[in-house]
């Protein structure tokens, strides 16, 4: 599992520039994952992405989306973060693993199907029989979820639920919560979702102060600003619609 990120300051010779001008990320410090499934939430712009990406980078998946074997030529940016974390692994390092990004699933769907082609033997034999760019957006993720994620693996997700319906969304955390309790695997996951976030016994960490820090999900603003617009919608809209700057 990963078990602890830390931020080497010694190597860090100017912080006026990004990623460093993030505070989240510029006070890392060190950061321990207690839990199989973590969660980063934060305002947009906080350094969620920035931090999963570098993540991903140490783990050497594409940065751009997809596993280790999957050195596919979209994109793949550089990571400004990936050289200056280190991870701490216990009790063995995760090799296997995916990095999910919504705005690239499109293309590394391709890059899969294209592989799958050239092997007739297994051709769509992990995504459920079906090439995924024959599947709705929603569809490939979650076939994506459930066929290939198994085994001892970190799989660091990037708002997987962009795609997703909100009954999609339960479908996923039935799918999570099955991993999690069968498989030796640990999830990462940037979500601005409400109904994911309400996953058990998982850690969400807030990017949204100078530092990252443990928070509840009902302290959570995706929590509290989604129950308030259910229970007091006509007030709220109200109220913003006569709000002189938003
Ligand atoms: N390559 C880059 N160079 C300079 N600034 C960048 C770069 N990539 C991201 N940023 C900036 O860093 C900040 C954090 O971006 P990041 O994508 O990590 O945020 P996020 O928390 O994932 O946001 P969101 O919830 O919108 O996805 C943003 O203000 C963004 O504009």
């Amino acid at each position: 599992m990963l078990k602890r990120i830390r931020l080497k300051e010694e190597n860090i010779l100017s912080k006026s520039q990004y990623p460093f001008t993030i505070p989240a990320l510029s006070n890392l410090g060190s950061l321990d994952f207690k839990s199989k499934v973590t969660f980063f939430v934060g305002e947009n712009g906080s350094g969620k992405s920035t931090l999963l990406e570098a993540i991903s980078y140490q783990c050497q998946f594409n940065t751009a989306g997809g596993g280790r074997n999957n050195s596919y030529d979209v994109h793949s940016s550089q990571s400004d973060l990936g050289e200056y974390l280190q991870l701490s692994w216990s009790p063995t390092k995760l090799t296997n693993g995916f990095f999910l990004r919504a705005e690239s699933f499109y293309q590394f769907a391709t890059h899969i199907d294209q592989l799958d082609e050239l092997d007739l033997k297994k051709k769509y034999g992990s995504y459920g029989g079906k090439s995924l760019l024959e599947q709705s957006h929603g569809e490939s993720f979650l076939s994506l979820f459930l066929h290939r994620f198994k085994g001892e693996a970190i799989y660091l997700l990037d708002e997987p639920e962009a795609a997703l319906s909100p009954q999609r969304q339960l479908s996923f955390l039935r799918i999570l919560h099955d991993l999690a309790e069968t498989e030796d695997c640990q999830f990462i996951i940037a979500t601005h979702s409400p109904i994911l976030l309400g996953y058990p016994n998982a850690t969400i960490l807030s990017f949204d102060g100078d530092q990252i820090e443990e928070t509840e999900y009902e302290n959570t603003e995706h929590y509290q600003i989604t129950k308030y617009f259910l229970q007091y919608r006509e007030k709220m809209l109200k109220d913003i619609f006569e709000e002189e700057d938003m």
